[in-house]
């Protein structure tokens, strides 16, 4: 008779397309062996995996691993229910190359010690998606620059006739951290967080406030569109369909824009606009990672361990992600893998290698390095709920920045009181 697998479960929060590669990996993993079996779960959304395995955890229900996204590290750092990834590491024998990964992922992820406690799995960053048709009608076959040249590309564009020339939406990871980390400014104190507990944001003061000012103009010009679930398009669909000519999001969408997209789509992708060119540093590190949790049996460890090894070489882990999302690889060895089989020169996946180029445009300093704070995902739908009441009209920039940091920093100091006298990883 054949031997009974040993089970063990993984959520993730990827969903859509990308949703179904992670659950096509899983199967993949037990396809590839006869002794273990994933039992991979889609909760529906990053912040629901994040807020599902805490409430699971609690119960006692919570799966083996978990993918996170970046919002969520600090949460899990010191939530006290992970089972760190360098201990499991050691463990279960993974033999991860932890030098490897990419310094911006590391960076990203790592403790103060420069410890990982969680294994990069899909990373990313955002980037500029623009219709190159409709640059081609003001005369340009170049994304704009810097934020001043992009609002007079969409005037033009206006001019020109191009309904809509911008998809925008309340998402702060495009329009809050990476404006702040390409233009090198701070979303809060203490190192965005990194240098302790007692951070608090800054981002009603500071050249965010203009640049969602600017974001409010565009759409009283009839410049740009929101796209929401509320007008039942989002960024992507937005931008695939031609409707509208450029939008920022995830690299990792790339792969989606080119199977959705209208045939006769012409497009690139470009780093996104800064203040001054001339000054730009790198791109936030986007996705998620895997995180084990604590209070499994040690045959559960034994099966994830081997997911984990799946997922994490090269061969079997990154080049499969890379090849069937946007996603970047996140170790060297994965990029050099996908370089040395012409990944890169594909005419198809043109465009892919822009992200690595905004990643790495600087040495990562304190405003790029990455968020470490406290419900971070909390703190972004505040924001993104006032972001929401400024485009539509209900309330003016100012006051809506003001609010969203007055309740963003009530998160951040019940949160230092929850942690108090706990040393900041
Ligand atoms: O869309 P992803 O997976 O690149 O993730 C974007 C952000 O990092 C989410 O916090």
């Amino acid at each position: 008779a054949a031997q009974e697998r040993t089970k063990f479960e993984f959520w993730y929060g990827l969903t859509g397309d990308l949703g179904e590669v992670v659950a096509n990996h899983c199967k993949l993993f037990n396809e590839s062996q006869t002794k273990y079996e994933a039992v991979c779960t889609g909760q529906g959304g990053y912040d629901k995996a994040e807020q599902n395995t805490i409430a699971a955890y609690r119960a006692k229900q919570q799966p083996t691993i978990v993918q996170i996204y970046d919002a969520g590290t600090l949460n899990f750092m010191l939530s006290g229910a992970i089972y760190k990834a360098n201990q499991f590491d050691k463990d279960y024998g993974l033999n991860v190359d932890w030098k490897s990964y990419f310094p911006g992922i590391a960076n990203y992820y790592a403790t103060a010690g420069g410890e990982m406690w969680s294994f990069p799995y899909n990373s990313s960053t955002a980037v500029f998606y623009w219709n190159k048709d409709a640059w081609a009608k003001i005369g340009k076959n170049e994304a704009p620059k810097t934020w001043a040249e992009f609002a007079d590309d969409l005037k033009a564009l206006k001019a020109a006739g191009v309904e809509c020339g911008f998809a925008l939406d309340g998402d702060t990871w495009m329009n809050l951290e990476q404006f702040s980390a390409t233009n090198n400014i701070p979303i809060a104190t203490q190192d965005n967080g990194y240098g302790g507990l007692s951070a608090e944001l800054v981002f009603n003061k500071t050249a965010y406030v203009d640049h969602m000012k600017n974001y409010k103009a565009w759409l009283d010009a009839g410049y740009a569109r929101i796209q929401t679930t509320q007008v039942g398009k989002n960024l992507v669909q937005a931008f695939a369909d031609g409707s509208c000519a450029s939008t920022i999001t995830s690299i990792a969408n790339h792969g989606t824009v080119k199977n959705t997209q209208v045939p006769d789509l012409k497009w690139d992708v470009a780093m996104i606009p800064v203040l001054d060119a001339a000054k730009r540093t790198n791109s936030l590190v986007g996705g998620a990672s895997l995180w084990v949790m604590q209070g499994k049996s040690k045959e559960e460890y034994e099966a994830a361990a081997a997911f984990l090894k799946y997922v994490t070489s090269p061969e079997t882990g990154e080049k499969y992600i890379v090849k069937n999302t946007g996603y970047i690889p996140v170790t060297v060895k994965g990029f050099e893998l996908l370089k040395s089989e012409g990944f890169y020169q594909d005419p198809k996946m043109a465009g892919r290698e822009v992200a690595i180029a905004s990643l790495t445009a600087s040495a990562v300093g304190p405003n790029s390095r990455g968020i470490r704070l406290g419900n971070f995902t909390s703190i972004r739908s505040e924001l993104r709920s006032e972001l929401e009441a400024v485009f539509t009209g209900q309330k003016d920039v100012q006051a809506g920045l003001d609010a969203a940091v007055e309740r963003g920093d009530q998160i951040l100091r019940r949160y230092e009181q929850t942690y108090k006298g706990a040393a900041l990883p």
